[in-house]
Protein backbone atom coordinates (compact mmCIF):
# COMPACT_ATOMS: atom_id res chain seq x y z
CA UNK A 1 0.00 0.00 0.00
CA UNK A 2 0.96 3.79 -0.78
CA UNK A 3 3.29 5.70 2.48
CA UNK A 4 1.14 8.47 3.70
CA UNK A 5 2.58 11.32 3.88
CA UNK A 6 3.53 11.76 7.71
CA UNK A 7 5.15 8.27 6.98
CA UNK A 8 7.50 9.99 4.36
CA UNK A 9 8.10 12.67 6.73
CA UNK A 10 9.29 9.89 9.46
CA UNK A 11 11.34 8.39 6.78
CA UNK A 12 13.01 11.76 5.77
CA UNK A 13 13.69 12.28 9.57
CA UNK A 14 15.41 8.80 10.12
CA UNK A 15 17.17 9.54 6.99
CA UNK A 16 18.71 12.87 7.48
CA UNK A 17 18.35 13.95 11.06
CA UNK A 18 20.64 12.79 14.30
CA UNK A 19 18.89 10.32 16.76
CA UNK A 20 19.37 12.38 20.03
CA UNK A 21 19.99 15.68 18.27
CA UNK A 22 16.33 17.78 18.07
CA UNK A 23 17.48 20.95 16.21
CA UNK A 24 18.43 18.12 13.42
CA UNK A 25 15.05 16.31 13.45
CA UNK A 26 13.53 20.41 13.13
CA UNK A 27 15.45 20.59 10.39
CA UNK A 28 15.27 17.34 8.51
CA UNK A 29 10.87 17.87 8.74
CA UNK A 30 11.58 21.64 7.69
CA UNK A 31 13.60 20.62 4.50
CA UNK A 32 11.11 18.05 4.22
CA UNK A 33 8.29 20.07 4.18
CA UNK A 34 10.00 22.92 1.87
CA UNK A 35 11.59 21.07 -1.03
CA UNK A 36 9.58 17.76 -0.92
CA UNK A 37 5.84 18.01 0.68
CA UNK A 38 3.90 20.65 2.30
CA UNK A 39 2.57 19.55 5.65
CA UNK A 40 0.81 21.25 8.16
CA UNK A 41 3.72 21.83 10.75
CA UNK A 42 3.98 25.12 12.62
CA UNK A 43 7.37 25.43 10.20
CA UNK A 44 10.54 27.43 10.78
CA UNK A 45 9.16 30.82 10.84
CA UNK A 46 6.01 31.09 13.37
CA UNK A 47 8.10 28.07 15.03
CA UNK A 48 11.02 30.99 16.24
CA UNK A 49 8.22 32.58 17.68
CA UNK A 50 7.11 29.85 19.33
CA UNK A 51 11.02 29.20 20.55
CA UNK A 52 10.64 32.67 21.71
CA UNK A 53 7.33 32.66 24.18
CA UNK A 54 8.63 29.30 25.72
CA UNK A 55 12.50 30.46 26.19
CA UNK A 56 11.33 33.51 28.08
CA UNK A 57 8.69 31.75 29.79
CA UNK A 58 10.27 28.72 31.24
CA UNK A 59 7.04 26.46 31.82
CA UNK A 60 7.15 23.38 34.48
CA UNK A 61 3.76 22.16 32.79
CA UNK A 62 3.14 22.31 29.63
CA UNK A 63 -0.69 21.21 27.39
CA UNK A 64 -0.47 20.76 23.32
CA UNK A 65 -3.48 20.47 21.36
CA UNK A 66 -3.07 18.81 18.14
CA UNK A 67 0.39 16.87 18.13
CA UNK A 68 0.28 16.00 14.01
CA UNK A 69 3.72 14.46 13.52
CA UNK A 70 5.17 15.70 16.55
CA UNK A 71 7.37 18.77 15.66
CA UNK A 72 5.98 21.55 17.60
CA UNK A 73 6.25 18.94 20.81
CA UNK A 74 10.30 18.58 19.78
CA UNK A 75 10.16 22.40 19.60
CA UNK A 76 8.61 22.98 22.57
CA UNK A 77 10.75 19.99 24.93
CA UNK A 78 13.94 20.33 23.76
CA UNK A 79 13.59 24.02 25.38
CA UNK A 80 12.21 22.76 28.70
CA UNK A 81 14.25 21.74 31.66
CA UNK A 82 14.41 18.24 32.38
CA UNK A 83 11.76 18.30 35.29
CA UNK A 84 9.43 19.92 33.10
CA UNK A 85 6.82 17.87 31.33
CA UNK A 86 4.72 18.72 28.26
CA UNK A 87 1.47 16.85 27.57
CA UNK A 88 0.47 16.42 23.84
CA UNK A 89 -3.22 15.50 22.73
CA UNK A 90 -3.68 13.95 19.42
CA UNK A 91 -6.79 12.15 18.38
CA UNK A 92 -5.72 10.55 14.81
CA UNK A 93 -4.10 7.03 16.09
CA UNK A 94 -1.77 6.96 12.85
CA UNK A 95 -0.37 10.79 13.18
CA UNK A 96 0.17 9.98 17.48
CA UNK A 97 2.39 6.66 15.95
CA UNK A 98 4.42 8.65 13.78
CA UNK A 99 4.58 11.47 16.48
CA UNK A 100 5.75 9.02 18.90
CA UNK A 101 9.12 8.14 17.03
CA UNK A 102 9.40 11.88 16.18
CA UNK A 103 10.02 12.45 19.28
CA UNK A 104 11.49 9.47 20.48
CA UNK A 105 13.96 10.19 17.54
CA UNK A 106 14.86 13.72 19.17
CA UNK A 107 15.62 11.84 22.53
CA UNK A 108 12.77 13.74 23.95
CA UNK A 109 10.44 11.26 25.19
CA UNK A 110 11.52 11.51 28.77
CA UNK A 111 9.94 15.07 29.33
CA UNK A 112 6.38 14.08 26.47
CA UNK A 113 3.63 12.40 27.29
CA UNK A 114 1.62 11.41 24.06
CA UNK A 115 -2.07 11.04 24.89
CA UNK A 116 -4.28 9.30 21.63
CA UNK A 117 -7.81 10.93 22.32
CA UNK A 118 -10.13 14.02 21.83
CA UNK A 119 -8.96 17.18 23.47
CA UNK A 120 -12.63 17.69 24.86
CA UNK A 121 -12.30 14.38 26.50
CA UNK A 122 -9.23 14.47 28.28
CA UNK A 123 -8.78 18.22 29.59
CA UNK A 124 -11.45 17.27 32.24
CA UNK A 125 -9.47 14.65 33.11
CA UNK A 126 -5.99 16.13 33.17
CA UNK A 127 -6.12 16.57 37.09
CA UNK A 128 -7.42 13.21 38.35
CA UNK A 129 -5.24 10.96 35.67
CA UNK A 130 -2.15 13.07 35.35
CA UNK A 131 -2.18 14.94 38.90
CA UNK A 132 -1.90 18.28 36.84
CA UNK A 133 -3.00 21.61 39.34
CA UNK A 134 -2.75 24.01 36.64
CA UNK A 135 -0.95 24.39 33.23
CA UNK A 136 2.10 27.31 32.66
CA UNK A 137 1.87 27.31 28.83
CA UNK A 138 -0.75 25.36 26.64
CA UNK A 139 -0.11 25.95 22.88
CA UNK A 140 -3.06 25.59 20.89
CA UNK A 141 -2.85 23.70 17.02
CA UNK A 142 -5.82 21.68 16.92
CA UNK A 143 -8.93 21.40 15.34
CA UNK A 144 -9.71 25.59 14.76
CA UNK A 145 -13.31 25.30 15.88
CA UNK A 146 -12.34 23.79 19.01
CA UNK A 147 -10.00 26.34 20.08
CA UNK A 148 -12.66 28.36 21.88
CA UNK A 149 -15.14 25.97 23.60
CA UNK A 150 -11.47 23.94 24.96
CA UNK A 151 -10.30 27.41 26.24
CA UNK A 152 -13.43 27.87 27.75
CA UNK A 153 -13.47 24.13 29.28
CA UNK A 154 -9.78 24.39 30.54
CA UNK A 155 -10.92 27.86 32.70
CA UNK A 156 -13.95 25.81 34.02
CA UNK A 157 -11.68 22.46 34.93
CA UNK A 158 -9.53 25.58 36.81
CA UNK A 159 -6.54 24.55 34.68
CA UNK A 160 -5.61 27.73 33.85
CA UNK A 161 -4.01 30.15 36.91
CA UNK A 162 -2.89 33.65 36.88
CA UNK A 163 -0.03 34.04 34.46
CA UNK A 164 -1.05 31.19 31.92
CA UNK A 165 -0.12 31.56 28.50
CA UNK A 166 -2.13 30.31 25.84
CA UNK A 167 -0.43 30.48 22.33
CA UNK A 168 -2.28 29.53 19.54
CA UNK A 169 -1.82 28.68 15.62
CA UNK A 170 -3.17 29.71 12.49
CA UNK A 171 -5.24 32.60 13.88
CA UNK A 172 -5.55 33.79 10.35
CA UNK A 173 -5.08 30.90 8.16
CA UNK A 174 -7.30 28.93 8.20
CA UNK A 175 -8.36 31.30 10.64
CA UNK A 176 -10.45 31.16 14.36
CA UNK A 177 -12.49 33.93 14.69
CA UNK A 178 -14.49 33.61 17.68
CA UNK A 179 -11.61 32.56 19.54
CA UNK A 180 -9.82 35.74 18.50
CA UNK A 181 -12.79 37.60 19.61
CA UNK A 182 -12.71 36.40 22.78
CA UNK A 183 -9.64 36.38 24.06
CA UNK A 184 -8.98 40.19 22.59
CA UNK A 185 -12.25 41.00 24.43
CA UNK A 186 -12.51 39.38 27.42
CA UNK A 187 -11.30 41.32 30.76
CA UNK A 188 -9.45 37.83 31.48
CA UNK A 189 -7.17 38.07 29.09
CA UNK A 190 -4.23 40.23 27.83
CA UNK A 191 -4.22 39.09 24.10
CA UNK A 192 -1.36 40.15 21.60
CA UNK A 193 -0.83 39.01 17.92
CA UNK A 194 2.46 37.97 16.11
CA UNK A 195 2.27 38.72 12.34
CA UNK A 196 3.82 35.80 10.65
CA UNK A 197 2.98 33.07 7.29
CA UNK A 198 1.46 30.01 6.80
CA UNK A 199 4.15 27.58 7.24
CA UNK A 200 6.58 27.14 3.97
CA UNK A 201 4.58 29.33 2.14
CA UNK A 202 3.84 33.68 1.50
CA UNK A 203 0.44 33.88 3.01
CA UNK A 204 -0.22 35.63 6.28
CA UNK A 205 -0.69 33.82 9.11
CA UNK A 206 0.28 33.86 12.80
CA UNK A 207 0.29 33.49 16.02
CA UNK A 208 -1.98 35.25 18.99
CA UNK A 209 -0.67 34.99 23.02
CA UNK A 210 -2.85 35.40 25.38
CA UNK A 211 -1.84 35.49 29.50
CA UNK A 212 -4.90 34.51 31.52
CA UNK A 213 -5.58 37.28 34.54
CA UNK A 214 -7.66 34.90 36.63
C1 LIG B 1 -5.98 20.19 13.31
C2 LIG B 1 -4.66 19.96 12.70
C3 LIG B 1 -3.60 19.44 13.64
C4 LIG B 1 -3.87 18.14 14.34
O1 LIG B 1 -4.83 18.27 15.36
C5 LIG B 1 -5.49 17.02 15.54
N1 LIG B 1 -6.74 17.28 16.26
C6 LIG B 1 -7.81 17.96 15.77
N2 LIG B 1 -8.76 18.09 16.71
C7 LIG B 1 -8.29 17.49 17.82
C8 LIG B 1 -8.84 17.29 19.13
N3 LIG B 1 -10.06 17.77 19.45
N4 LIG B 1 -8.09 16.64 20.04
C9 LIG B 1 -6.86 16.18 19.70
N5 LIG B 1 -6.29 16.33 18.48
C10 LIG B 1 -7.01 16.98 17.55
C11 LIG B 1 -5.62 16.50 14.13
O2 LIG B 1 -5.77 15.10 14.14
C12 LIG B 1 -4.30 16.95 13.49
O3 LIG B 1 -3.33 15.94 13.63
N6 LIG B 1 -4.13 21.23 12.13
C13 LIG B 1 -4.66 21.75 11.02
O4 LIG B 1 -5.68 21.31 10.51
C14 LIG B 1 -3.88 22.83 10.34
C15 LIG B 1 -4.22 23.17 9.01
C16 LIG B 1 -3.48 24.13 8.30
C17 LIG B 1 -3.84 24.48 6.91
C18 LIG B 1 -3.67 25.77 6.44
C19 LIG B 1 -4.00 26.11 5.14
C20 LIG B 1 -4.49 25.13 4.28
F1 LIG B 1 -4.77 25.44 3.00
C21 LIG B 1 -4.68 23.82 4.75
C22 LIG B 1 -4.35 23.50 6.06
C23 LIG B 1 -2.37 24.75 8.90
C24 LIG B 1 -2.05 24.43 10.23
O5 LIG B 1 -0.98 25.02 10.83
C25 LIG B 1 -2.79 23.50 10.95
O6 LIG B 1 -2.45 23.28 12.26
MG1 LIG C 1 -1.08 24.79 12.93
Amino acid sequence: TRSTRPQRLLNAVRKHATRGDPQSVISAIDHFCRHSEWAMNIGDEKGSILDSVVSELNPEKVLELGTYCGYSTVRIARLLPPGARLITLEFNADYAAIARQVIAWAGLEDRVQLVEGASEDWIPRMKEHFGIETFDFVFLDHWKDRYLPDTKLMEDCGLLRKGTVLLADNVICPGVPDYLQYVRNSLSYKSCYFKSHLEYTKAEDGLEKSVFLG
